[in-house]
């Protein structure tokens, strides 16, 4: 078992006993990450001051909660920001190829230095919108956090998804509003197996959200 580090001087939240459970044997790559993004996240625009308090509990454990919901294939994250969740689960799951879609050059600067940095062989970072990226049709798994409510984050996700593919999209506790919202949305991409996953009970104190659909088969 490993010891939860102690917090460095900048700010950033001791290590909880929830992220030995998430990570397992990947636990010092999260940490090393974390580490990195309570260093100079706030200097580059990536996270605001107020999130070093609560940047392993509601960042990085709550994005690795999601890891069990992939599937070994190809992932793609729409827009990756500081790495939440494509880079954590990168992290958690060596198993499965992330491909990290960032428009600003700021960020994809820093994925890619992150990817290096933690020797993630499983990771490429793509600069693009969502809706222009050249990979419609190629995804087995769609992933997003923190990017627009479900109207219209599903019609710039679904695309990408191959036939039969899954969006695995991280929501707060507004979800069945956002569902509600989004019903033309689902209809016109004819998403199926429509649910909202709760991961962490037991774990964590704020459950994280997933709300899970497919695209059709053919
Ligand atoms: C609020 S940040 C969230 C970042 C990260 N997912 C997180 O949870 O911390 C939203 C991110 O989505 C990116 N973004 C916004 N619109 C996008 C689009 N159409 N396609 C891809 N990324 C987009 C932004 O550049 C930004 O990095």
């Amino acid at each position: 078992m490993t010891d939860p580090t102690p917090a460095p001087s900048t700010g950033l939240e001791p290590e909880p006993p929830s992220a030995a459970a998430v990570f397992g044997d990947r636990l010092d790559v999260a940490r090393t990450f974390t580490e990195n993004l309570a260093r100079h996240g706030e200097e580059l625009g990536l996270i605001g001051p107020l999130e070093l308090p609560r940047l392993w509990s509601r960042h990085v454990v709550n994005s690795g909660l999601v890891a069990p919901l992939l599937r070994p294939g190809r992932v793609g994250d729409v827009g990756s920001g500081a790495g939440l969740p494509g880079l954590v689960l990168a992290i958690a799951r060596p198993d499965v190829h992330l491909t990290l879609i960032e428009p600003m050059e700021r960020r994809v600067a820093w994925l890619e230095r992150q990817v290096a940095e933690l020797a993630l062989g499983n990771v490429d970072v793509v600069r693009a919108r969502a809706e222009e990226v050249k990979l419609k049709g190629r995804l087995d798994q769609v992933t997003a956090r923190a990017v627009s409510a479900l109207r219209t984050l599903i019609p710039i996700t679904a695309p990408l998804l191959r036939p039969g593919g899954e969006l695995v999209l991280m929501k707060g506790s507004g979800v069945d509003g956002e569902i509600g919202a989004a019903e033309k949305a689902i209809r016109k991409f004819r998403l199926s197996d429509v649910e909202v996953v709760v991961l962490g009970e037991g774990i964590v104190d704020d459950v994280t959200r997933v709300f899970r659909a497919r695209v059709p088969s053919e």
